[in-house]
C-alpha cells in the first residue's frame, strides 16, 4: 500500500507542469551521443508518446554525428571538423543525407511509432522546413594573424524556417521527427549543425522549452560542479572565461537564442539518464542546466 501511495505522489508532483504544459510545444534535440543503447531509445520514445498523449506537442529534431562518422570511416573516408562543423563535400552530404534522413531518422520514428506514438520523419527539404545558406566559417590565420573565411564544402547556416509542415502534422496528432537537413535556395542540399536546427525551430514555433539531450549532466564549473542555472546575459562570461568550450559551445549561444526569441526555457540534460526528458520536465528540481531569464 505504501509503495502505491508513494506512486500517487509521484503523479501529483506532476500535476502543475501537466496543467501548465497542455497544448504547449516542446522541441527536443535528441543528440548523437545520447542515442546509445537499446533500453535508452526505446525509453525515450516512450517519454515522447507520454508528453504526446498528456497534451504537449513535442516535435524531436536529432542528430547522428557518430553515425555518420561510422559510415565515413566503413568507406575509409576522412572527415574533418572545423569550429565543431564537419566539413561536407558532395561525397559526404550524400553520406549525411542518407545516414540522418534515413537510418537515424526512420529508427527514430519506428521506436516511437513502435510505442503507439504517430510520428511522421522529416527532413528540411519537406515543405521547405529549413531553408539554408552556405555557412561562413571566420578563423585566425596564425602566420599572419588576419582573419579568414575557411571553406567548409556543403555546412549550412538556418536563413528561415517555415514552420507550416509542422503545425499541419501538430494539428492531426502526428509527431515529427525531424533531420538537420538544410534545402538552398536553388534546390542545393546541407548539412546543418542539429542544436542549431533545433534551436531555430524552437524560436519559429514560439515553444515553452527547448530540451538539448546530450552525453554530460549539463554545464558544468571550473570545478567540475553542475551549474544548474544560467542567466542568457551571464552566459557570454562562461564561454570568454573558458569554462564553456567545445560542443557545448554552440549548444549554450543556440539555447541563448532560443530563449531571446520568446522560448520560456531551454535545458542542456543528460540523455544517458533514463527518462530524463520527463525528469526534466515534471519533477520539482529537474536535471541539468537550465538556460533562461533569471534575473
Ligand atoms: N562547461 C562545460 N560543461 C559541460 N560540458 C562541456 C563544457 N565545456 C565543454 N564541454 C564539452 O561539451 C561536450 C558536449 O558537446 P558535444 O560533444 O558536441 O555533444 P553532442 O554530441 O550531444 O551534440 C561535453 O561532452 C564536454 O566535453
Ligand atoms: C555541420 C555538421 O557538423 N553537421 C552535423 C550534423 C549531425 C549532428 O549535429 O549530430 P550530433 O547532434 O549527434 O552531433 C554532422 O555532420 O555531424
Amino acid at each position: 500500500m505504501e509503495e502505491l501511495i508513494r506512486k500517487a505522489g509521484v503523479l501529483m508532483e506532476a500535476l502543475p507542469y501537466i496543467k501548465r504544459f497542455a497544448n504547449k510545444t516542446i522541441v527536443i534535440k535528441y543528440g548523437g551521443n545520447a542515442m546509445v543503447e537499446e533500453h535508452l531509445k526505446r525509453g525515450f520514445a516512450k517519454d515522447i508518446v507520454l508528453l504526446k498523449y498528456i497534451g504537449l506537442n513535442p516535435v524531436v529534431v536529432h542528430g547522428g554525428g557518430p553515425q555518420i562518422g561510422r559510415v565515413l570511416e566503413a568507406m575509409g573516408k576522412e572527415t574533418n571538423f572545423v569550429q565543431g562543423m564537419r566539413v561536407t563535400d558532395a561525397e559526404t552530404m550524400d553520406v549525411v543525407e542518407m545516414v540522418l534522413g534515413g537510418k537515424v531518422n526512420k529508427e527514430i520514428v519506428a521506436n516511437i511509432n513502435s510505442h503507439d506514438g504517430k510520428a511522421v520523419g522529416l527532413s528540411g527539404k519537406d515543405g521547405r522546413l529549413i531553408v539554408a545558406r552556405k555557412l561562413e566559417v571566420k578563423a585566425l590565420n596564425p602566420d599572419t594573424l588576419t582573419s579568414e573565411i575557411i571553406d567548409v564544402g556543403m555546412v549550412g547556416e538556418v536563413e528561415q524556417i517555415n514552420p507550416d509542415i509542422i503545425n499541419a502534422l501538430e494539428d492531426s496528432g502526428f509527431i515529427p521527427v525531424i533531420a538537420p537537413v538544410g534545402v538552398g535556395l536553388d534546390g542545393e542540399t546541407y548539412n546543418i549543425n542539429a542544436d542549431l536546427v533545433a534551436g531555430r525551430i524552437a524560436g519559429a514555433l514560439r515553444a515553452e522549452k527547448l530540451i538539448l539531450l546530450t552525453d554530460i549532466e549539463g554545464v558544468k564549473d571550473k570545478s567540475g560542479r553542475l551549474i544548474s542555472t544560467i542567466d542568457i546575459n551571464k552566459a557570454p562570461d562562461l564561454i570568454n572565461d573558458g569554462t564553456i568550450s567545445g560542443g557545448m559551445i554552440p549548444k549554450i549561444n543556440c539555447c541563448c537564442d532560443a530563449v531571446s526569441e520568446g522560448v520560456h526555457k531551454a535545458h542542456i540534460i543528460d540523455g544517458r539518464v533514463e527518462h530524463a526528458c520527463l525528469l526534466e520536465m515534471f519533477t520539482d528540481k529537474g536535471i541539468g542546466t537550465a538556460v533562461g531569464r533569471f534575473a
